[in-house]
């Protein structure tokens, strides 16, 4: 590839040294690599991290099928899934180029080649390609969010954040696992609005809140004289959520003989009112969340296991604050910002040893308590700033000193070194390889972190 063209670069993946030197003509506006088999292609991809591949799919050691094609597709995806792949197949081979499609490949291009088509396609591919990366870069910077007002700089959440935005037009039943105040609630309101039954209610109960024996008419309702008290029908939670989003919050306290009305609905998707003889169908997206083990209530006995597998056909584990990089002082400046407006009290801002103290804090209640300790020191604060006292917090004694890039990067660049070379016992050429840098230039890393 050219050392100077850093945009639009492109593997073309071609074991026909004609079709190779047609595709380099048909694309000499791009920074073009080439490769023959899978292994110079991974070795590629590693290397040079090109934004378009176009491949062959007919690849020796299986030039006239497609397995060897299908698999290097596979692990170019599987290094770099951001790669559009645009495959080329022989007029015969539809059948392969959907499968191809399936397997996440961008589009194909059935031979014989016709440039101009190509090119658009190409072209089309880059295109899509910058503003995927730009999308990922506005939300790395926390420029967007795909939950709204989520706020969170850890890429695990970032993580679960796309896995929310991504499963939220289905109907699959999500469960969302972790600890009190974590955001469980947050998640599940975004899962709503991001899928397609935003326009009906998101209607959540409590199983923790509510007792036992008014439990079963809150879920499923009563008609009238079904007992003392019920003077008038009424209609339970689930099926006032009709067309939308049904939220049990808790589920871990739901007890046992609801557990079995509960499966049974999910089964069946009809309820009866308690008093009534009527089934009525009810389609609602369910969405549960505990912060409790459900795997453990299970072995227990208190959970039934037919159940969970209903209600967790996706779980999500969030993570408490405490193992989110950075979260707990994005968190408190987020709600410093918020209550200095509400307060009045615009130049508010934080001491260093409030800071300090933040991201040491373990915060066992997670964001609902940083939210009420940033709250209660917006209040009290004397002067312009809050300190560690306001918060109610302790001073770090040994305030962790923030390390400078270089120094991160330096320390992951070692690591990633180190294991590199582990993995591949100490071969340099593969290590150089798997790490997408030339052999030298693996020998200067190895010399200056002191590996051997
Ligand atoms: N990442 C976040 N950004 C901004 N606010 C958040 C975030 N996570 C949670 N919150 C806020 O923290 C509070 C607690 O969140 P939420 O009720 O969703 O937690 P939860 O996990 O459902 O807790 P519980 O299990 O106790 O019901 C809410 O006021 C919510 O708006």
């Amino acid at each position: 590839m050219k050392a100077n063209e850093i945009q639009k670069k492109l593997l073309v993946v071609e074991d026909d040294p004609g079709l190779q030197k047609q595709l380099r003509w048909s694309f000499d506006d791009c920074n073009v690599a080439v490769a023959s088999d899978r292994e110079s292609a991974l070795a590629q991809i590693r290397r040079h991290e090109p934004a378009v591949v176009t491949m062959d799919l007919g690849l020796p050691p299986d030039p006239d099928g497609a397995t060897e094609g299908l698999a290097t597709l596979q692990q170019i995806l599987a290094l770099a899934p951001d790669t559009k792949v645009i495959v080329l197949t022989g007029n015969q081979n539809h059948e392969n180029a959907l499968k191809a499609i399936d397997m996440g490949a961008y589009d194909f291009h059935q031979k014989p080649l016709d440039a101009g088509v190509l090119n658009l396609i190409v072209n089309r591919a880059f295109y899509l390609h910058r503003l995927q990366r730009e999308n990922y870069k506005l939300r790395q910077a926390g420029l967007i969010s795909s939950v709204p007002g989520f706020i969170t700089g850890d890429p695990e959440i970032a993580r679960i954040c796309q896995q929310i935005e991504r499963i939220a037009s289905s109907d699959v039943a999500v469960a969302l696992l972790g600890e009190s105040g974590t955001g469980k609630e947050v998640l599940a309101k975004a899962l709503h609005l991001l899928s397609g039954r935003n326009s009906k209610r998101m209607v959540a109960v409590n199983c923790a809140a509510i007792p036992e024996s008014l439990l079963e008419a809150e879920l499923f309702g009563y008609e009238k004289g079904a007992f003392t008290n019920a003077a008038k029908q009424t209609l339970g939670k689930i099926e006032t959520a009709q067309g939308g989003t049904f939220f049990l919050d808790e589920v871990g306290d739901l007890p046992l003989s609801l557990q079995a009305k509960l499966l049974r609905f999910l089964q069946e998707r009809v309820i009866e009112r308690i008093g009534g003889r009527e089934e009525i169908p009810v389609d609602v997206r369910i969405i549960c969340a505990t912060h409790q083990d459900l795997k453990k209530m299970i072995d227990a006995g208190t959970f039934r296991e037919d159940l969970f597998y209903r209600l967790c056909e996706i779980s999500i584990h969030i993570p408490p604050v405490r193992e989110r990089i950075g979260d707990a002082v994005l968190l408190a400046h987020h709600f410093k910002n918020q209550y200095r407006i509400k307060e009045k009290r615009q130049t508010l801002n934080f001491s260093q040893d409030a800071l300090n103290a933040i991201s040491s804090h373990r915060w066992p209640g997670n964001v609902r308590e940083i939210e009420n300790c940033i709250k209660r020191a917006v209040i009290m604060a004397e002067g312009s700033q809050i300190t560690a006292q306001d918060l109610g917090l302790q001073s770090a004694d040994n305030p962790e000193q923030p390390a400078t890039l270089r120094e991160v990067r330096e320390q992951a660049e070692r690591e990633v070194v180190a294991k590199a070379l582990a993995r591949m016992d100490g071969n340099i050429v593969k290590a150089a390889e798997l790490l997408g840098v030339t052999r030298p230039t693996l020998y200067d890393l190895m010399n200056r972190h002191g590996l051997k």
